[in-house]
């Protein structure tokens, strides 16, 4: 039986069953999260994955995972609607003064209040998003999407991604400060890497137009929150708006903090939960990875009643010795998919222990045997629950 542990708050009936038994243990097998972070501790030998309801895996040591065998999930799209249509609404918030057009009126007395109301209402003239620029960094899911929506809006779009996209609605630049220079909404919608940590800073905000409004819904870090409050300060752009609160930001004029909410939609979070228990049922009961942030992508009908899976560090011979076990145990192999991402490999091989009379002995010798093949990150033999 699978033990799951869930970091953050799930909804976890779809693991009531024989296979499957929601757990607070230290040692699980798998782990779904949102975006806590998932301690190195959790990372033992027994841990077979993390599934990342959600897109950023920064709060995940995905490198350890990896030399861990440990198989990393996240559920690409499932919340881009979500985080464009937060960051439309913030646009659209941006340039009319709503808020405070609304308090304004609820705050009317006295009978005529169409007429008092018109005659304030030179207080909160806005602005349009049509013919204005918005520069979008990281043409990713979201910044696609939300690149569309500016495009229809009337918006001039312009665009910086680290490969090059060849999107209709958007003008890649070549660099970063090229975006920052002529628009006048910026959208971060990086992941956060060792490379984007940090990417916005002093010398960035020089470089913006004194009008603009800068979107950071990527990630808190990829801002230096320091050099945002003395670029304000200095009149180097107009307005931050973060969905990433920090205590540095707090009560400081021309800043916007939201509670971390893009992906904060009913219909996001159900999405995202969806795709997370099928990538974990998936990959426990058949070893199939449809897309994963660290293992290659391995779909093979599980047609056999046992199947071995194995994930590797590439290397040359690696096959000539998994197969030369397996013959060695009279285990014939009945259909086999191999694929690589980067530096790692992850086979299926469907296999059939029982016409071939071997023993559960013998099964835990074979895969102590695989284990020690050099370059094996983990085995798995499992049985097939339809069979
Ligand atoms: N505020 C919120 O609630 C949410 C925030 N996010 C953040 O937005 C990010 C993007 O989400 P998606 O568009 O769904 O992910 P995605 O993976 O589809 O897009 C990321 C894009 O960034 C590009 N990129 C990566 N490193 C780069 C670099 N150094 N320079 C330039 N481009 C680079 C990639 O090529 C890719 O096009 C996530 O990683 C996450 O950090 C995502 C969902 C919700
Ligand atoms: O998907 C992401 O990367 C997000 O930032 C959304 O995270 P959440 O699941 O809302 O904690």
């Amino acid at each position: 039986m699978y033990q799951i542990k869930a970091i953050d708050e799930f909804n976890l009936s779809a693991f009531n069953d024989k296979t499957f038994q929601v757990s607070d243990t230290n040692t699980p097998d798998a782990i779904i999260v949102r975006s806590s972070n998932v301690s190195d501790q959790l990372i033992t030998p027994r841990l077979l994955l993390v599934a990342r309801a959600g897109i950023g895996t920064n709060t995940i040591n995905i490198e350890a995972c990896t030399q861990n065998g440990t198989a990393v999930f996240n559920t690409p799209g499932a919340n881009a609607n979500a985080v464009k249509e937060l960051i439309l609404q913030a646009l659209f918030t941006s340039v009319r003064p709503l808020q405070t057009a609304i308090a304004h009126t609820a705050a009317l007395t006295g009978d005529d209040l169409q007429t008092q109301a018109e005659a304030t209402r030179y207080q909160f003239i806005g602005g349009e998003l049509y013919g204005k620029t918005i520069g979008i960094v990281g043409l990713g899911t979201i910044g696609q999407q939300l690149a569309d929506s500016c495009y229809h809006l009337g918006m001039q779009v312009v665009g910086y991604n680290r490969s090059s996209k060849g999107l209709q609605a958007v003008q890649q630049l070549a660099t970063i400060d090229d975006v920052l220079a002529v628009a006048d909404f910026v959208v971060l919608l990086l992941p956060l890497t060792e490379s984007t940590r940090g990417i916005i800073a002093a010398k960035q905000f020089q470089l913006m137009k004194k009008k603009a409004v800068l979107l950071n819904f990527g990630r808190g870090a990829l801002v230096d929150d320091q050099a945002v409050i003395e670029a304000l300060n200095q009149g180097q752009f107009k307005q931050y708006i973060t969905d990433f609160p920090a205590e540095a930001l707090q009560d400081q004029g021309h800043v916007v903090m939201l509670p971390h909410l893009g992906g904060n939609t009913v219909e996001a979070l159900s999405k995202s939960a969806n795709l997370t228990v099928k990538n974990m049922r998936d990959f426990l009961e058949t070893g199939v990875i449809r897309a994963s942030v660290n293992f290659p992508t391995a779909d093979l009908s599980f047609s056999s009643p046992n199947r071995l899976t194995v994930f590797f560090k590439s290397r040359a011979s690696l096959w000539n010795d998994v197969s030369s076990i397996l013959n060695r145990y009279h285990v014939p192999i009945l259909e086999m998919i191999s694929n690589t991402k980067g530096d790692y490999g992850y086979m299926l091989v469907n296999i059939n222990l029982v016409a071939n009379n071997v023993t559960t002995d013998q099964k835990n010798q074979l895969i102590n045997e695989l284990k020690a093949v050099t370059g094996t990150l983990r085995v798995r033999i499992l049985d097939n629950l339809n069979a």
